[in-house]
């Protein structure tokens, strides 16, 4: 007998959903690829440094390296004068055997350069006076004690060999890439992005560019979900629009779950005689991890695991595919990209207004979040209806309102989450 949507129902909190869905979330597979390319990719190693930095001992400013203890007793009233014994920049070494002549003398240096063994400090050269001799040589006169160590980076302060830097599941930006070519990495191992297929599901939706017949609306949650999964690493796999046929949803999601690592349909959730995606799902041999989120908007989202794949149905309604998308999908897939820091950053504000909804459940309401003394206030955007979109263009948060029976009052601290990034 196969089985109806209508008797599973398992309905479960957001974070109970995120267990869920990560307890069958697995850690990518590792790629090599070039430094150049990395950017933005996610490291799968523990990175320790092969050598030490700085890899030898140098100069940490421009002037003259000396011994400090041949300046120990200089003073005004008896500065000591060095003759510069050649120069030294980045880039050139002297070898031990050159060194010897230069141990009561001075040293040309610059910022850099590898500071010879008989020295033991860097003078700056607006600290010394400058005395010219014939033949292009100088000498320097130095008026007061140096310490030894001064103005010298020795090798290994910054890192010594062997010292864990970059944990597996850091996303490499330019810091990260900055130490990496510190040691000369041209290639890194880092996690293979998962791949992601969004199938938009409803008669009613039409590709972008085409012209809008009677009922018809333009196909535009697909469109967020790819840019907001390509955000954080994902490559997509795009469907058009599938009809509310149950057949043509059984072999999109069918193909989509061969293709690729997580399978987000959107649309067609719901109870209505045409919300057909939970029994495709179950037709194809999906079983539901959840088919119902104690959430607002966004209570239909549901998930399946098929095939050892992840299948994700978010709302059609684009404040629920929002909600669901940030709250449950985006967590996935950031699980499946293999980062190592996936929560949501939650704060705390206040509401510049009430939110006179009621909710059984917690509401997830798109805000206006700014900075006002040193307080954050959260505006609820208005006509934030789960169908509407125009709350999207100023929105840059998402405010959890909690459940009961009052919705929220003017004043009242509420927890909210950024949406930048
Ligand atoms: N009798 C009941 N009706 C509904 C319930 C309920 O509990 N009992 N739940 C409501 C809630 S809550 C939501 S949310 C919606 C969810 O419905 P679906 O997820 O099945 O979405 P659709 O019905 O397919 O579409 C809803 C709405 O969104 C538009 N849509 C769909 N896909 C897209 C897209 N890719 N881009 C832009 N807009 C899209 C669609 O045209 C509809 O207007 O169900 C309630 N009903
Ligand atoms: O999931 Mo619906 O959006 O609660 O209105």
């Amino acid at each position: 007998m196969s089985i109806k949507y209508a008797d599973i129902s398992e309905s479960v909190t957001v974070d109970q959903a995120n267990l869920k869905l990560a307890s069958l979330t697995r850690l990518p597979s590792i790629e090599k690829i070039r430094l150049e390319e990395a950017a933005g990719r996610v490291l799968a190693i523990d990175f320790a440094s092969p050598f030490p930095l700085p890899p030898f001992r140098r100069a940490a400013m421009d002037g003259y390296a000396i011994r400090s203890e041949t300046v120990r007793f200089a003073s005004p009233d008896n500065p000591v004068q060095l003759v510069v014994q050649g120069e030294i920049k980045p880039g050139q070494y002297m070898p031990a055997s050159a060194q010897k002549a230069g141990v009561n003398r001075a040293l040309r240096i610059f910022t850099g350069a590898p500071v010879p063994d008989v020295y033991d400090a860097v003078v700056m050269q607006e600290a010394v006076r400058r005395i010219e001799q014939p033949d292009n040589a100088h000498r320097i006169q130095i008026d007061r004690p140096y310490r030894s160590g001064q103005h010298i980076a020795e090798q290994g302060e910054d890192v010594p060999s062997g010292m864990t830097l970059l944990g597996q599941g850091t996303v490499l930006g330019a810091k990260e890439i900055a130490v990496l070519a510190s040691f000369g990495q041209m290639e890194i191992d880092v996690f293979r992005q998962p791949r992601i297929a969004v199938i938009p599901v409803g008669d009613e939706l039409m590709p972008l560019g085409s012209k809008l017949g009677p009922g018809q609306i333009y196909e535009a949650n697909g469109m967020m979900i790819q840019t907001r999964l390509r955000e954080f690493g994902a490559l997509i796999v795009r469907y058009p629009p599938v009809p509310d046929r149950l057949e043509a949803i059984e072999t999109a999601i069918g193909e989509a779950v061969r293709q690729a690592d997580i399978v987000v349909t959107t649309g067609g959730v719901s109870v209505g005689d045409y919300d057909l995606v939970k029994q495709a799902a179950l037709n194809i041999g999906g079983s539901p991890l959840f088919t119902k989120v104690l959430m607002r908007p966004g209570t239909p989202t549901s998930a399946f695991a098929i095939d050892s794949r992840l299948l994700i149905c978010l709302s059609g309604n684009p404040s629920a595919c929002f909600a669901g998308m940030e709250l449950l999908l985006r967590p996935a897939v950031m699980q499946a990209s293999g980062r190592k820091e996936r929560r949501l950053v939650w704060l705390e504000g206040r509401l510049s207004e009430p939110v006179d909804k009621p909710s059984p459940y917690p509401r997830y309401i798109r805000a206006y979040v700014y900075r006002d003394a040193d307080k954050w206030n959260v505006e609820p955007l208005r006509n934030d209806k789960s169908g509407n979109v125009a709350a999207f263009a100023q929105a840059n948060a998402l405010a959890l309102i909690p459940a009961g029976g009052a919705g929220a009052s003017h004043g009242q601290a509420v927890r909210w989450v950024p949406l930048s990034s």
